[in-house]
């Protein structure tokens, strides 16, 4: 019995997406008035309209200035770089071309018209690009899903990890695992192919069974560590406490910029209102909420209630007081941490003995002491970007049922049989390989592929 190996299942579904494929032109810069916009075309076709629209063809990747004209009229759209990116070397490894034109609208829906007037070639679906390229094999599904992070990375710790992941970190670990459980599938296969009578020798056994728990125990460790997915996400903020005692304010202070409404009556803030911030380097989701208090009014009481409910879901709450009327409790939140924020110090230095910070929204005292806490608390929470983990939901569910059959293969050793515990080492294997799309690539590129933008 030979290790599992559906590669050659892989080649020919691969190729089969290859024969049919068009060519697809889109703009890759983002939509708009740009100085530059730049825009891309890959298939069979994509040197013959970059001929048609932007020829003579330039040598193969050497920028050259050419008049953009409609094939259809010779009209002059404007003027640009054209490039020429011979496949299979390119970014999705088939033929591709580029043209950087004026990033105005109307100079770009001329050029994009032009192109879609050649043979051939119509509009890329979001994330096209990207999705030749790992049915190319230029990059796998991990990678790509690392690129995707990497064009939405708003803060340096989610670039770091994102540039990670795109650059195969979490793919070349998953490898490594997979190469560790198909080791030890060879032990027991082995076993099952030469003794015929006793089954797998008891030390082949013994020591298939010594790997996969370590395995097992590595992959454990990898599903209690949510930082890297945290990260992708943001860490969670909540401001409550009393009406009036400065909540908005406070948020608005943060945010440096008028999001909030802020009046002198309790009872103003009724909706949750987020801002996202870049705390050194991590990104935190401030949320704004009503003033916790009784209320008769039906509106102001659905604002209490999202605010408790916001409180309880985030990573951490503040809970802000009015340094001029101390005194109050904080409610008992399952929230992981809470700090007490006194507020107002510009009018009542003294008050509020118990703050873990006191500040002024006002005067900006104490701002930036609670600034630099918070992305310290974000930090440890979400983690620098610097490990290679599981970012997203489908790294969790497969690393899940990889644990799941190791669990059940372990649990049964002594009283499986030779050929059950092999398939459930197998299916592991498989479920490892759905990471990089080693296995199951068609599977996973609609549920990827469905974030990405056009042109990308
Ligand atoms: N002196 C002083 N006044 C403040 C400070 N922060 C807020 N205020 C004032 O306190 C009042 C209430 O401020 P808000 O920010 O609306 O308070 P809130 O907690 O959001 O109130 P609700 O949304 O009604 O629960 C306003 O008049 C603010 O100008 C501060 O640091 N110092
Ligand atoms: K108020
Ligand atoms: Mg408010």
């Amino acid at each position: 019995m030979a290790v599992s190996d559906t590669s050659s299942d892989r080649n020919v579904s691969r190729a089969r997406l290859f024969q049919t494929r068009d060519t697809i032109a889109a703009v890759s810069t983002a939509p708009g008035r740009a100085a530059i916009a730049v825009i891309r075309m890959s298939g069979p076709e994509a040197g013959a309209a970059l001929d048609a629209i932007a020829g003579p063809r330039p040598e193969p990747r050497r920028a050259s200035v050419r008049a953009i004209r409609d094939p259809r009229d010779a009209r002059l759209i404007d003027r640009g770089l054209a490039l020429w990116l011979p496949g299979p070397g390119s970014a999705t490894g088939e033929d591709m071309a580029e043209i950087h034109v004026h990033g105005g609208r109307a100079v770009v829906a001329a050029a994009l018209d032009a192109l879609f007037a050649c043979p051939g070639v119509r509009a890329a679906e979001p994330g096209e690009f990207t999705r030749r390229a790992v049915l190319a094999g230029r990059m796998d599904i991990a990678e790509a899903e690392g690129l995707a992070d990497l064009l939405a990375a708003e803060t340096e710790a989610q670039r770091r990890q994102a540039v990670l992941q795109a650059e195969g970190a979490l793919s070349a670990v998953v490898e490594r695992w997979r190469e560790r459980l198909v080791g030890a599938m060879a032990l027991i296969e082995a076993g099952i192919d030469f003794s015929d009578e006793d089954g797998v020798p008891a030390e082949a056994r013994a020591q298939a069974r010594d790997e996969l728990e370590a395995l097992s125990a590595d992959i454990s460790d990898a599903l209690a560590d949510t930082r890297a997915e945290r990260l992708r996400d943001g860490f969670r903020v909540a401001i409550v406490g009393p009406p009036n005692a400065g909540k908005s304010s406070l948020l608005n202070a943060l945010a440096r910029r008028d999001v909030a409404i802020v009046t002198d009556i309790p009872g103003t803030t009724r909706d949750v209102l987020e801002v996202h911030l870049d705390l050194g380097g991590f990104p935190v989701i401030v949320a704004d909420t009503a003033g916790l208090r009784e209320t008769e009014d039906a509106i102001e009481l659905e604002g209490v209630r999202r605010a408790a409910a916001r409180a309880e879901t985030a990573d951490l709450a503040l809970w802000i007081e009015d340094a001029t009327r101390p005194g109050g409790t904080p409610p008992a939140l399952s929230a992981a941490i809470l700090w007490r924020v006194a507020n107002k110090i510009d009018v009542a230095a003294e008050g509020a003995p118990e703050a873990d910070h006191r500040v002024s929204a006002r005067t900006g005292a104490g701002l930036d002491a609670l600034v630099a806490a918070l992305g310290r608390a974000a930090g440890e929470a979400l983690g620098a970007g610097e490990d290679v983990g599981v970012t997203r939901a489908r790294h969790r569910e497969a690393f899940a049922a990889v644990s799941a059959s190791l669990a059940e293969a372990l649990d049964g050793w002594d009283d499986l049989a030779d050929e059950l515990l092999a398939e459930l080492l197998r299916r592991a294997s498989d479920d490892l390989g759905r990471i990089a799309g080693r296995i199951g690539v068609e599977d996973v590129l609609e549920r990827v592929f469905s974030s990405f933008c056009i042109g990308k």
